[in-house]
C-alpha cells in the first residue's frame, strides 16, 4: 500500500524534528556519524549488493560497485561536513559583513529504480552533511535498498527520522513535493517527471535539483585508440542493461575506421555474458520489469522498420537455467548504419541498444552531436589532445569524457545541460545545492539616517 497524506505528513515531522538536533551539531559531530555509516556500508557491502540485485536486476558485480559509489559518497561529504564557511567583508568605518551557509531543512529526495542505493547516497549525504534531514521515496519498481540506507544511518546515531523513506509512487511523490514544511526537491528521474516537479516546485517557490534523462553522443575519430574506443562504447552503452541516465547511446565514428570498430564492437558485444545476476562470470542481468524490455525490443522493431541494421543482439533472452525462465532478460543490440532523424537516435530507449552513426567532419559532428534538446553527457575518443580540448568545448553538455565514458568519481560533479536538469550532484559545488546563504552586516558606527 503507498504511502499516503498521513504517512508522508508523519515523515515529514520526523525530518523536521531531526533537523531541529542535526542542524545544531557541528560539521564534525556530523561527519562523525556519516564516517560511521560508511564504515557499516562496507562491512555489509554484500549484503547490500545481494539485495539490490533482487531489487534491480542488475549483475552482483556492478551492484558492488554502486554499493561502494554510496559509501564513497558519504566519506567525501562527511569530510566537507566541518568544512562549510561563510566570508568576511569588510566595510567602510570597521563595519563588516559575513556571510553564514545554512541548511535549507527537510529536503525531499525521489529516486529512479535503475540505480536505487546510489541514489538515495548521493541525495541524502550531501543533504546530511549540510545540515538538513531527508524523506526519500525511491522508484515503487525498487523498493528496498533505500530502507537499508536508512536503517543504517539510523545505526550509526542519526537522529531519528533524520533520513526517512516513504514508499509509493506518483501520488505519494507529489504528496512530498506539496507538503508546506518541505523546503527543497531533489529529483532524478525522466523528464516528463522532472517537468511536473519543476511545477510543483514552483507553487512553493523551492529550489530544485533535477537529474534527468539523456541521448548522449560519443564521438570516436580516426586517430583513437580503437581498442580503448571499442570498450569505451561498451561501457557507455551497455552498465546496468543500458538502463544509465549518461549512457553514449548515439556513437559516432570517423568514416575510414567504421567498419573496423563495427567489427570489434560486436565480437565484444555478442561476447557479454547474459544471465543470473548473482554469478560472478555474469556480466548483464536483467531489465528491471517485463513492460520496460517490451518497450526497449520495440525500439529495435522501429529501428529495423526505419532501415538501421541489426548486427547483433535485440531479441528476448531465456536463460537455460530454468529457475530463471520469465525473467526480462535481453541480447545486447548494435545498431548500424543508423541516421539522425530514426527513433532509436532521437531518443532515450533505456536499454542495452547502441545505435552507430558515421561521420566526416569534426565541424559536422559536433553540429549533429548538438542537436538534440538534451545534454546530459558526451564523450569524445582522439590521440589529439587539441582536438580533445577543442572537442569538448563545444559540447553542450555537463559531463564529458575524454577517452573513457560513463566513470563518475564522487568528488566530481554530475549533472545535465539543457532539458537533462538543473544543479549538480557530487563534487563541492552540490554543498550549494543543499544550503543557503545568509549575509549579516554588522554596524561598528552610528546609523547614519536620512531622516
Ligand atoms: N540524470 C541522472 O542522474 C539520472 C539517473 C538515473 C535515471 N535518470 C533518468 O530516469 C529515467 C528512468 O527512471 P524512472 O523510469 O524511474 O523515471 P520516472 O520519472 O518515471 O520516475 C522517477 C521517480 O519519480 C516518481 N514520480 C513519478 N511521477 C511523479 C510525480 N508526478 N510526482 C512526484 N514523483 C513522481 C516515481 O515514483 C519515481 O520514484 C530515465 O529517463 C533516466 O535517464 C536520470
Ligand atoms: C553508471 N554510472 C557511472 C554509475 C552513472 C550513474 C548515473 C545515473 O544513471
Amino acid at each position: 500500500v503507498p504511502c499516503g497524506p498521513v504517512e508522508v505528513d508523519q515523515a515529514v515531522k520526523a525530518a523536521k524534528s531531526a533537523f531541529g538536533h542535526w542542524s545544531k551539531m557541528s560539521g564534525m559531530e556530523r561527519a562523525r556519524t556519516m564516517i560511521e555509516a560508511a564504515h557499516i556500508i562496507e562491512s555489509r557491502r554484500e549484503e547490500i549488493a545481494e539485495m539490490e540485485v533482487v531489487n534491480n536486476g542488475k549483475s552482483i558485480t556492478e551492484a558492488r560497485l554502486d554499493v561502494d559509489s554510496a559509501r564513497l559518497c558519504i566519506e567525501y561529504y562527511a569530510g566537507l561536513a566541518s568544512t562549510l564557511a561563510g566570508q568576511h567583508v569588510q566595510l567602510p568605518g570597521g563595519s563588516f559583513a559575513y556571510t553564514r551557509r545554512e541548511p535549507l531543512g527537510v529536503c525531499v529526495g525521489i529516486g529512479a529504480w535503475n540505480y536505487p542505493f546510489q541514489i538515495a547516497a548521493w541525495k541524502s549525504a550531501p543533504a546530511l552533511a549540510c545540515g538538513n534531514s531527508m524523506v526519500f521515496k525511491p522508484s515503487p519498481v525498487t523498493p528496498v535498498t533505500a530502507v537499508m540506507l536508512a536503517e543504517i544511518y539510523a545505526k550509526a546515531g542519526a537522529p531519528e527520522g533524520l533520513l526517512n523513506v516513504v514508499q509509493g509512487g506518483q501520488e505519494t511523490g507529489s504528496l512530498l513535493c506539496h507538503h508546506p514544511d518541505v523546503a527543497k526537491l531533489s529529483f532524478t528521474g525522466s523528464v516528463p517527471t522532472g517537468q511536473k516537479i519543476m511545477e510543483m516546485a514552483s507553487k512553493g517557490v523551492k529550489p530544485v535539483t533535477l537529474e534527468l534523462g539523456g541521448k548522449s553522443p560519443l564521438l570516436i575519430f580516426q586517430d583513437s585508440d580503437l581498442e580503448n574506443a571499442v570498450r569505451g562504447a561498451l561501457m557507455a552503452n551497455f552498465l546496468s542493461q543500458g538502463q544509465v541516465c549518461s549512457n553514449g547511446t548515439r556513437v559516432f565514428v570517423q568514416r575510414d575506421i567504421l567498419p573496423e570498430f563495427v567489427e570489434e564492437v560486436v565480437k565484444r558485444t555478442q561476447a557479454i555474458e547474459i544471465g543470473d545476476p548473482l554469478l560472478e562470470s555474469t556480466r548483464m542481468g536483467a531489465l528491471v520489469s517485463r513492460s520496460h524490455l517490451d518497450k526497449v525490443l520495440s525500439f529495435v522493431d522501429q529501428a529495423k522498420k526505419e532501415g538501421a541494421t541489426v548486427m547483433c543482439g535485440g531479441e528476448p533472452f531465456v536463460p537455460s537455467d530454468p529457475k530463471l525462465r520469465g525473467g526480462y532478460y535481453m541480447t545486447p543490440c548494435v545498431l548500424s548504419n543508423c541516421t539522425d532523424e530514426m527513433t532509436c537516435v532521437k531518443e532515450e530507449i533505456f536499454g542495452p541498444v547502441m545505435s552507430v552513426l558515421s561521420f566526416e567532419t569534426e565541424e559536422e559532428v559536433l553540429q549533429r552531436a548538438n542537436d538534440t534538446t538534451l545534454g546530459l553527457a558526451a564523450g569524445v575518443f582522439t590521440r589529439d589532445v587539441r582536438r580533445a580540448h577543442r572537442v569538448v568545448e563545444h559540447l553542450k553538455a555537463g559531463s564529458c569524457f575524454i577517452n573513457n565514458y560513463n566513470i563518475t568519481p564522487v568528488e566530481v560533479p554530475f549533472g545535465g545541460f539543457k532539458m537533462s536538469g538543473i544543479g549538480r550532484e557530487n563534487g563541492q559545488v552540490t554543498i550549494e545545492y543543499y544550503t543557503q546563504l545568509k549575509t549579516v552586516f554588522v554596524e561598528m558606527g552610528d546609523v547614519d539616517s536620512l531622516f
